[in-house]
């Protein structure tokens, strides 16, 4: 006899035989993430781990499309709220004022640059504010709607379309006017009604026929010719914000102002200003009408189309293949401050980071400290969070501390006085056909070519790093022919897994030769300007995880900065001249 104990076989079957009968038994494979990414082994990554790579593989499958540095979006601010029509009434006074509120302000549209935004991604597309809220009886007004504040990364220029651009929402007024496209004027004047006034239940017939209501309908055509004039006027200078600096509060708060005032925060540049509410039947009344039965609608707010477009400025760019540490090497050039994440796995990297290098004249840069270790990300908040956990962290000691300790010796990583600055941005990783948008696209390259000069990353230890050097030229050339030009140096990175402490002399004259062949490679095959001023780019040999030879780097790139800087110097002024003598 033959027992089954599982109805519907799940994965691996076995029979097994006891006492003259048979056992079917079903193994149940362990339990886990269902898919894996692809390279992932479950039992080698943490739960963590898996997190991020899963992240990351999304973000390949979108081929970089989800970091956006140009975008359009439209901007609609409120509507204000509608006034109302009622009339008090009281005990013994049943026939009482008017006594509509008026309707609430639509919110207005702010665009506020913000340090801890690095793509334009998350700006949605289509932005509306809130519509003011309507008036009501006994006087109540309708609630000012809040502002809506659009949050973009440092560095965004914001045009507003101009009118022929076929890119461009339609503004309130063309709108409207192409609501009415098509109708008899009859038609089209009780549409027009109907959007700017309310009535009174059942009067709207009685109102349409009153000297007064004409009047007052009149008089809010005018004041309406007015607005679309202003507004007219306005789209012919059409916004132009540049905004690379972090903005303070554009003005202090009133010092006269009240006590118990709430602080008014700066929330930035006004774009689109909410409609104004209605105003309620009480602003009809006069001597000749004493029970008007009318109130206005709110005016609908402002519509504009802008272009946002993210200028990353740094005046270097690292370029280099997933996993030969360009995330690394920021963090080692800015001791740690620039939040890049840095792990063992590809494309970890997803947006371009820009981090600060501050040099004092004897080469130090801040943060630096021979052989200074910048590990894994994770690792550095697994042992912080522990740290953190044994409420050791306040009394803890910061890297340059520790460093200094080990040592028995004071450790003066940076004279505070800073002699130059400047930029670097840490890249995605780039591979092949990356300009025809694989991996994660190319879409940060436009970044690049803004930077001042490019720095090659490559990872030594690998069999070729020549061969990667070839590919990322490739790549660059390929985005943009010329853009390879801007290359100046060559980091070759992890140089400690070749020929460290502990390696045999046979390993160190392994590492030396190899180090040989990428110069000759590069002398050879990779050089930088033009005609007779050409030479081979600079290779520099470091460990950016236990910050060897890094002061060379900075030195270098210093260098670099400073004669680009000239150079554009010398043709703006040049270009001012030439202007100046037409
Ligand atoms: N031994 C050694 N390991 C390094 C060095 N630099 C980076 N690593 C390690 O290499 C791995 C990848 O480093 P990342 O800085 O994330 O590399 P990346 O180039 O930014 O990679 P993507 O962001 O994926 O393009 C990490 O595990 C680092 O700890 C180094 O100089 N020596
Ligand atoms: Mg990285």
């Amino acid at each position: 006899m033959r027992y089954v104990l599982h109805c519907k076989p799940l994965r691996a079957q076995s029979v097994t035989t006891f006492a003259g009968r048979h056992y079917t038994t079903t193994s149940i494979p362990p339990a886990g993430p269902s898919r894996l990414p692809e390279g992932a082994d479950a039992s080698t990554l943490s739960e963590d781990e898996l997190r991020r790579k899963r992240r990351t593989d999304w973000k390949r499958r979108q081929n970089g499309q989800s970091f956006l540095d140009h975008t359009i979006v439209h901007v609609r601010a409120g509507t204000g709220g509608d006034g109302c029509v009622a009339f008090h009434r009281e005990l013994f006074k049943p026939y009482g004022p008017p006594s509509g509120g008026n309707g609430g302000r639509g919110g207005d549209v702010y665009i506020l640059p913000t340090p801890h935004l690095t793509s334009l991604s998350s700006v949605s597309t289509r932005l509306r504010a809130q519509h003011g809220g309507s008036g009501g009886g006994t006087w109540q007004n309708g609630k000012n709607a809040p502002p809506l504040v659009i949050r973009v990364p440092l560095g965004t220029i914001v045009r507003e379309l101009p009118r022929d651009d076929p890119r461009r929402q339609k503004d309130e007024y063309e709108a409207e006017a192409e609501d009415l496209q098509g109708l008899s004027p009859q038609e089209k004047r009780d549409r027009m009604r109907a959007k700017r006034w309310v009535h009174y239940p059942e009067y709207a017939d009685d109102n349409a026929q009153r000297e007064d209501f004409k009047h007052a309908e009149k008089v809010l055509f005018a004041q309406e010719r007015e607005r679309r004039r202003a507004r007219r006027l306005r789209s012919e200078n059409p916004i132009f914000l540049d905004l690379d600096k972090p903005e303070e509060a554009a003005e202090a708060a009133d010092p006269n102002a009240p006590l118990g005032q709430p602080r008014v925060d700066f929330m930035g540049h006004l774009v689109a200003q909410g409609g104004m509410g209605g105003v309620g039947n009480p602003a009809f009344l006069s001597s000749t009408q004493r029970s008007p039965k009318w109130a206005t609608r709110g005016y609908p707010g402002e519509r504009v189309s802008l272009s946002l477009e993210l200028k990353l400025l740094a005046d270097i760019g690292l370029v280099g293949m997933p996993n030969a540490g360009k995330s690394t090497l920021l963090r080692a050039l800015t001791g740690g401050r620039a939040r890049t994440e840095v792990a063992g796995y590809a494309f970890t990297t997803l947006n371009p980071v820009v981090g600060v290098v501050r040099v004092s004249d004897d080469g130090n840069f801040d943060g630096f400290a021979e052989g200074a270790v910048h590990d894994e990300t994770r690792a550095e908040e697994e042992r912080e969070r522990g740290l953190m956990e044994r409420g050791e962290l306040a009394d803890a000691l910061t890297r340059n501390q520790r460093r200094a300790l080990e040592e028995k010796a004071v450790v003066d990583p940076y004279d505070t006085m800073e002699a130059f600055r400047f930029t670097v941005a840490d890249n995605p990783g780039l591979i092949e056909e990356a300009s025809a948008n694989v991996g994660l696209g190319h879409s940060f390259l436009r970044s690049m070519e803004r930077s001042l000069a490019l720095a090659y990353v490559v990872d030594l230890s690998a069999p070729a790093p020549w061969d990667e050097l070839r590919v990322l030229r490739e790549e660059l050339e390929k985005y943009k022919p010329g853009l390879s030009a801007q290359a100046r140096l060559v980091v070759a990175n992890k140089a400690d897994l070749l020929g460290g402490t502990g390696a045999s002399e046979e390993e160190v004259a392994e590492a030396r030769a190899k180090l040989r062949r990428l110069e000759a490679f590069v002398a050879e095959e990779m050089r930088m300007g033009e005609g007779d001023g050409q030479r081979a780019l600079d290779v520099v040999p470091v460990s950016a995880k236990f910050s060897l030879n890094l002061k060379k780097v900075v030195g270098l790139m210093r260098r670099y900065v400073e004669e680009a800087r000239e150079a554009k110097a010398k043709a703006d002024q040049a270009a001012q001249e030439s202007s100046d003598v037409l």
